[in-house]
């Protein structure tokens, strides 16, 4: 009863109409339930509850209407905050063709992924897999399923993800934050007030697509230099569009995406198609490279892979593929965010600074730089606030391959889950004060476990993690050691979901260099 009260405080605080009771399950406690070999023991003192008596939104076909009559796809992450509120910690959603449980408590998140297997199996994303059927491409560990997934993943973790890899790519990570800093004191010369107000949504992409550029193939694209290139534009804009056409596909059944000429299926596939193209360029000039022999040395992922010779050079393809995709808007949403919330909360700010300038003036810093990650504790825990409070995607989504019960309701094996990240991290049931942007709460005794999955879970989380939260922090050292950055207005941003989290409109930041 007493959780019952305090998720009855939760609704209340959200300034929210009461949700319906009624529909909370009998009872609240998942923790005390197990999926144990498959079979379902429940050590609750309440009947479990089939899975049919889960609260659920309704017609799917009807509600689908709904979504495209009101542009919804845009506030899915405000609809879930209300879906929770009507319906409690657990419902079943259903939109066209898609039907899911939606899950929001720390707990029953730890329920879920414990009963993932071997071989964790995501949300398909059709779309994106009819265009590679469509133009007989192989896929990437994003679409790859089963044993394809997990031999594919074993070799790219360890260029990727896995430390002696990350340690490889760092001094390029390291010498593009380093440049994005003289930018913008370059823009501040020009200027004669000594500072600049800008809306920087632009130029993080162009540094994220920098960066990934560089550890991918090896190569700078000088975007930090000069004005982009036309090309360099229609990449950027091609994955834009790419994630904007992705979510209102999704819920089409799969056989009307081949055989309908929408105006937005083919928008899809030509977006797919330009980020294609550009990979398969930088594919070729580095492969040019690499049998003329030139001198060995680190020159990136795609080249390791190549040396490697662990996966076929169309695999290699698919995969840096999605890397390059994956990696662009997915790292510089957050790094606008976290600019956002350190420049109306300058006590953040002083410390962090004060935090990276003291890891500086460590010794074993000094001889070797990466070692500064190690000194960054407060940092790291900007990172994670920033990403509970704008989570890039606002759900994890998992197949259970065997039966759970989650919130004390029997959810079958092979069922849609999706854990609400975007509702879970605005929750003062689930943190205490959600509003306040404090990284220090992550450094507390206090249980987080299961709190921070913005970048997913396990074997198959987020294969680009390291790169993005060294990309992030490389950034935000340079930045924060240059410059004072204050903020135009300190109101909150309202977001959008385009497949990942937006800002509807980019807050404008000041920056002033730090003599
Ligand atoms: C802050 C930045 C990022 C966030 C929050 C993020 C988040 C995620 C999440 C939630 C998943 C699903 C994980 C799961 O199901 O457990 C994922 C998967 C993935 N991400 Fe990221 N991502 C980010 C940056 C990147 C970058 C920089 C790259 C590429 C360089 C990338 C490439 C991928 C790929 C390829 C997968 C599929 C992995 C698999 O299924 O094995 N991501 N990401």
């Amino acid at each position: 009863m007493q959780a019952m009260g305090s998720l009855r405080q939760f609704w209340r605080k959200l300034a929210l109409p009461p949700p319906h009771w009624d529909n909370l399950p009998l009872a609240l406690s998942t923790a005390a339930s197990t999926a144990i070999n498959g079979s379902i023991t429940a050590q609750t003192a309440f009947k479990v509850q089939p899975y049919d008596a889960i609260p659920n939104t309704g017609n799917a076909w009807m509600n689908l209407i709904h979504f495209w009559r009101g542009n919804h796809f845009q506030q899915m992450h405000q609809v879930m905050l209300r879906n929770f509120q009507r319906f409690g910690p657990i419902y079943r959603e259903k939109l066209g063709t898609h039907d899911s449980v939606n899950i929001i408590m720390p707990q029953d998140a730890a329920q879920l992924f414990q009963s993932e297997g071997i071989l964790p199996s995501r949300m398909s994303i059709e779309p994106w897999k009819a265009h590679r059927r469509l133009r007989s491409h192989k896929c990437g560990v994003f679409l790859l399923n089963g044993e394809d997934w997990r031999s594919d993943r074993l070799i790219l973790n360890k260029e990727v993800l896995n430390p002696i890899g990350v340690r490889k790519f760092f001094p390029f990570l390291q010498e593009v934050a380093a440049d994005f800093a003289t930018l913008l004191h370059r823009r501040i010369k020009k200027n004669t007030r000594g500072t600049l107000t800008v809306d920087l949504y632009a130029d993080l992409f162009r540094f994220t697509l920098e960066s990934s550029n560089y550890i991918l193939y090896g190569q700078r694209l000088g975007l930090l230099e000069e004005n982009p290139n036309a090309e360099v534009v229609q990449f950027i804009r091609a994955v834009e569009t790419m994630l904007k056409t992705t979510l209102p596909l999704l819920y089409m059944p799969h056989g009307l995406l081949q055989w309908t000429k929408s105006k937005l299926w083919q928008e899809h596939i030509d977006a797919w198609d330009v980020i294609f193209s550009h990979a398969d360029k930088s594919i070729q000039n580095i492969y040019q490279d690499f049998c003329l022999g030139q001198e060995r040395k680190y020159s990136g992922i795609m080249a390791e892979l190549l040396l490697q010779a662990e996966l076929s050079l169309d695999s290699i393809k698919a995969n840096v593929t999605e890397l390059m995709a994956g990696g662009v808007d997915t790292t510089a949403m957050p790094l606008l965010f976290t600019l956002f919330e350190l420049a109306r909360n300058p006590h953040v700010q002083t410390a962090l600074r004060e935090e990276i300038l003291a890891a500086e003036s460590q010794s074993q810093v000094q001889h070797d730089e990466i070692k500064i990650l190690n000194h960054v504790p407060l940092l790291k825990g900007a990172i994670k606030e920033t990403l509970r409070l704008y989570p890039v995607g606002i759900t994890v989504t998992r197949y259970p391959q065997k039966d759970v019960i989650l919130h004390n309701y029997h959810v079958p094996a092979g069922t849609l889950v999706q854990v609400a990240l975007y509702p879970m991290g605005r929750s003062p049931e689930i943190f205490k004060t959600p509003d306040r942007y404090d990284p220090e709460r992550w450094l507390k005794k206090d249980d987080n476990n299961f709190k921070a999955l913005a970048f997913g879970f396990g074997s198959r989380q987020c294969i680009g993690r390291r790169i993005a939260e060294v990309e992030i922090m490389l950034f935000l050292i340079h930045i924060l050691k240059n410059f004072k950055i204050d903020t135009v207005s300190k109101a909150d941003i309202n977001t959008v979901f385009g497949f990942i989290l937006m800002p509807e409109k980019p807050p404008l930041l000041t920056f002033r260099p730090i003599h």
